[in-house]
């Protein structure tokens, strides 16, 4: 649904996007990760064809983006980061605003703007001035502008920023309802734990470059070979520490309090087991051994420190 070939961007000398390719199959809820800076922002501008590229090409709804860029814009519902609303209009007047554009009929356009407005629970706002909205609620309506002429493509540039910690979980609900009616997502996130449940598929991307993009199971699997282990200590624990720092697959050790320590490891299950069997064997005793899941954290700082290969 969304493809980007050679993708590259360049502000003068200075490099934004290197060389991105990517794939988002139809359907996905594709998080868009990467630290200030990065070039999440460039990218998307580029998918919303308001930017060109310096190189390679990118296709949304089988749409070329600079050959056919009104084919993208009927294709796509796109909120940017920093979104702006128009003062002296009412809710609706906005969404109407927009579905003019869209040349969407007046009776189809007072029905698509109540189903906007009911789905973004937003109703009640109906004929509030838009400039007298929360930053939350204008946030809302601009995600409801995305969707009035019901693209199948949502292309999101930081939806959630800025929100408190409410309104984000109801931004990240609304998601999962717009994958249930089928929208292909592209949300781009620095907040990790924003995107963790809320994802099919993720990209990293740091300093222009893609590091690493896929399902997010595969994604945790490729890194899973980067092991973290909880322990919590019950007594010797100098011993155990010692066990530990000898292990030749240790990558780092971090002690916290209350004798709980984080190890990182570059193993398998079998050097995990080994290392349990040492530490009980040496009388080394613990009231918890935890081979944790990754978390999208962990993957994030695995990816960005080029740990995965
Ligand atoms: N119009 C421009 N002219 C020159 N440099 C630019 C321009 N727009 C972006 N950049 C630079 O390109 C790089 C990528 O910016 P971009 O906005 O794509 O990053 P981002 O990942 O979206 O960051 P953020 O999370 O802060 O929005 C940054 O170093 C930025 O300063």
């Amino acid at each position: 649904m969304i493809t980007l070939e050679g993708f590259g961007k360049d502000y003068g000398d200075f490099t934004a996007v290197d060389s991105i390719d990517l794939q988002i199959e139809a359907g996905e809820t594709f998080g868009f990760i990467g630290p200030n800076g990065a070039g999440k922002s460039t990218t998307i501008r580029f998918l919303a064809t308001l930017l060109r590229a310096s190189r390679g090409r990118g296709e949304v709804a089988g749409c070329d983006v600079m050959g056919d860029p009104v084919g993208v814009r009927q294709a796509i519902g796109y909120m940017p980061d920093n979104f702006g609303v128009y003062d002296g209009m009412r809710v609706w007047e906005f969404l109407d605003f927009f579905a003019v554009a869209y040349r969407i009929g007046k009776t189809e356009r007072k029905n698509i703007i109540a189903n906007v407005l009911e789905l973004l629970d937003l109703g009640h706002k109906r004929d509030d001035f838009v400039n007298g909205l929360s930053r939350g609620m204008k946030q809302r309506l601009c995600l409801a502008k995305t969707l009035v002429h019901d693209p199948p493509v949502l292309i999101l540039d930081e939806p959630a920023s800025g929100l408190d910690p409410r309104a984000r979980i109801e931004v990240k609900a609304l998601l999962k309802e717009l994958r249930k009616m089928g929208k292909t997502i592209l949300i781009s996130s620095h907040i990790l734990t924003e995107l963790a449940d809320c994802c099919t598929s993720i990209g990293i991307i740091e300093r222009g470059q893609l590091l690493m993009s896929g399902p997010i199971s595969s994604v945790y699997r490729q890194i899973r070979r980067n092991r973290i282990i909880e322990i919590e200590f019950f007594a010797n624990q100098d011993a155990g520490l010692s066990i530990l720092r000898s292990c030749p697959a240790l990558r780092s050790v971090e002690q916290e309090p209350e004798g709980r320590v984080i190890a990182e490891l570059d193993g398998d299950d079998e050097v995990v087991a080994s290392l349990m069997e040492q530490l009980i064997r040496e009388g080394v005793r613990m009231r918890s051994f935890n081979d944790r899941d990754p978390t999208l954290e962990d993957v994030f700082m695995t990816v960005t420190k080029g740990l995965v290969t």
